[in-house]
């Protein structure tokens, strides 16, 4: 793997960079694959196929079946003709028979239609067998990637997870809907054309085939460099991806800061190189069809040579000459499809070792072997000497002690980067704690089903996430099983009714992904009135800093009386009003608690805690 950035122009050593410069070339870091042509991996290749096993009982013998009779009706129509020449036309005894001439025409038909029939079958069989091997694997990938942990994503952007369910996947498709059914079809084809050309004139077959050696021996070496060039198409077309997927989530940013010709020159310049190692790979492969096509002559051209010389000396038939350049002619598309096939296979390898380091990345944070369910919670929650760090040596959390009791809430303050959000995050087990204990009414968090823990806690993050859909479903998506009346009711709990019924189409309103049309306050009440539904024990509350009016910050305040109400919250807590309410503040420092206690306590301290309060009062 390695960091690739995207350079403008080349960096003399030692040359100075204006910061236009610098930005340029190193605002966007994608991480991707190298190009490397790794060796045949057979336990990846095994694994791959096993994909295969669930339809190869019930749709294999029916596309073996339909093989056979294709392969079988097409080697059997020249020789066929041969007897159509020797026999019925042009034979030995001088005197033509009609009779069997329209007895084999007769036969050729019928087996062109059984060859016909035979393929569309065959094609039927093999793309329903295709698409439902990556169906499988493309929700096996999704269902995976939805239980990895919060650690999982910190590393990746969104960009590059996307390029792995789609880009990925899709280059399999080919491979699965005609590769494979096509390289057998191939193969016994061309093993049947060998026989069969042996058969005939074992002198002329060999003669023949002597080119094939050579032909293989230039066309490996060659298709080597093609596939190393497609792969860099693909890897130049994943980072367009990511970067496409950036661009477009962070567009309101880079209008507001106009950087839209920065942005289109950077996206030209990926494209444009894009484009180059596109034209560079399809004109290594059209150079592949002249090899081919050459070689081919070359034994067409020993063929008639030979041939003719053959039934000069009384050694060959005219019809069976006849058959001989038909099926020398279908020699050589077998081995050309097979080579593309290997091609095809090697890059379905290399993507679906992409899909296979995702599929067995295990989720850190997971059930551990006897896990319990929690039992219905009250709501004590204790921290003991908790430690905590996202990367080795960086210690977020150091040795927090806390105790609340059920139903109270604690505001968490602090400056920025002190840790409030990661103990938030502890709390719902979304990582594991480096060191100590955190227990929930007494049971240590990491002894009980991680489904049993997060069902009974309530998060309201400040980024609040509207889901594509109408208003009810982003209500209900705080428990599926809410009747209409219970959602209203929520909403009309936290006073989010009345913005509601203003709406369109009220509860029924479509909102797009991230509720874009809806604004900052509302989509908190939502998410308040989501949380309230699913009435946990356990609140945790990612206060949102932007500023609202004061009409909607009492409403957020009087709804968050009714969401907190017997529950015990934490609260990443920015304004004074909140904080103010708090049973307990906790003041976080450096990943350390340095106050606690109530607002009235604080701030009769010269401590943190005052000179938060004074600066907020300051800005006021
Ligand atoms: N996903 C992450 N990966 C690595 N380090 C992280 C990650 N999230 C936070 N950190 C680091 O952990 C420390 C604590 O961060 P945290 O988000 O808990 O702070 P915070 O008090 O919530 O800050 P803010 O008020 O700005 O949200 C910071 O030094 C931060 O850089």
């Amino acid at each position: 793997m390695s960091h690739v950035t995207m350079k403008t122009k080349e960096e003399a050593p030692g040359s100075m960079k204006t910061g236009t410069e610098i930005s340029r070339q190193e605002r966007f870091v994608y991480k991707d694959d190298d190009v490397i042509d790794k060796p045949f991996d057979w336990r990846q290749f095994l694994r791959l196929f096993g994909y295969m096993k669930p339809y190869a009982r019930q749709m294999l013998p029916l596309v073996l079946l339909m093989m056979v009779l294709g392969t079988i009706t097409k080697l059997a129509v020249p020789f066929l003709t041969s007897q159509a020449i020797d026999k019925a036309i042009a034979p030995k005894t001088g005197i033509p028979n009609p009779a069997l001439l329209y007895l084999l025409t007769a036969g050729v038909i019928v087996l062109y239609i059984v060859q016909w029939v035979a393929g569309v079958y065959r094609i039927k069989y093999t793309n329903v067998i295709g698409q439902r091997v990556i169906y499988d694997l493309r929700s096996d990938l999704f269902k995976h990637i939805q239980k990895l942990s919060f650690n999982f994503f910190d590393k990746r952007p969104a960009g590059s997870v996307l390029v792995r369910v789609t880009n990925d996947i899709n280059s399999l498709q080919d491979l699965f809907t005609n590769g494979v059914v096509n390289s057998i079809i191939d193969c016994v084809q061309l093993a049947g054309i060998i026989v069969i050309l042996l058969a005939l004139n074992w002198k002329l077959g060999l003669a023949v085939m002597v080119t094939v050696p050579i032909m293989f021996f230039v066309s490996t070496k060659l298709r080597k460099t093609i596939r190393v060039a497609w792969q860099e198409v693909r890897i130049k077309n994943s980072r367009i991806n990511s970067h496409l997927n950036e661009s477009i989530q962070g567009i309101r940013v880079t209008q507001a800061y106009t950087q839209e010709l920065e942005n289109m020159s950077y996206f030209d310049a990926m494209n444009m190189d894009s484009k180059k190692s596109w034209d560079k790979a399809s004109a290594m492969n059209q150079s592949f069809g002249p090899i081919i096509e050459i070689t081919g002559g070359i034994g067409t051209l020993i063929l008639f040579w030979l041939g003719a010389h053959l039934i000069q000396t009384g050694n060959l038939t005219v019809g069976v000459l006849v058959a001989f350049s038909t099926y020398v002619s279908n020699f050589w598309d077998p081995i050309n499809r097979l080579g593309q096939t290997y091609n095809q296979l090697l890059v379905a390898m290399a993507s679906s070792e992409r899909i296979f380091e995702y599929l067995d990345e295990e989720p850190l944070v997971r059930d551990h072997p006897g896990a319990k369910p929690l039992p219905t919670i009250r709501g004590d929650i204790a921290f003991r000497k908790v430690y905590f760090e996202y990367e080795k040596g960086r210690a977020a959390l150091k040795g927090i002690d806390l105790d609340v009791k059920a139903g109270q809430s604690i505001a968490l303050v602090g400056h920025t980067g002190s840790g409030k959000s990661t103990i938030i995050n502890l709390i719902g087990r979304f990582y594991d704690i480096t060191g100590g204990l955190i227990t929930i009414d007494g049971q240590d968090i990491r002894e009980v089903t991680l489904s049993s823990l997060r069902s009974q806690i309530g998060i309201v993050l400040q980024d609040t996430f509207i889901f594509s859909g109408t208003i009810r479903d982003n209500i209900r998506f705080g428990r599926l099983d809410a009747t209409d009346k219970e959602v209203e009711e929520a909403a009309k709990a936290v006073d989010a009714h009345e913005f509601i019924m203003k709406l369109p189409d009220g509860y029924d309103t479509e909102v797009e992904e991230r509720g874009s049309a809806l604004s900052m306050g509302q989509r908190q009440l939502l998410s308040f009135a989501r949380a309230l539904l699913a009435d946990p024990r356990i609140l945790i509350l990612d206060e949102a800093t932007a500023s609202i009016d004061t009409e909607t910050e009492l409403k957020i305040q009087e709804a968050l009386k009714v969401l907190l109400k017997g529950r015990t919250s934490f609260i990443v807590a920015h304004r004074l009003s909140t904080i103010r309410h708090a049973d307990q503040i906790v003041v976080l420092d450096h990943g350390e608690i340095k106050e606690m206690g109530t607002h009235r306590e604080l701030t009769e301290r010269e401590g943190i805690y005052n000179g938060l309060i004074e600066a907020q009062f300051r800005f006021l």
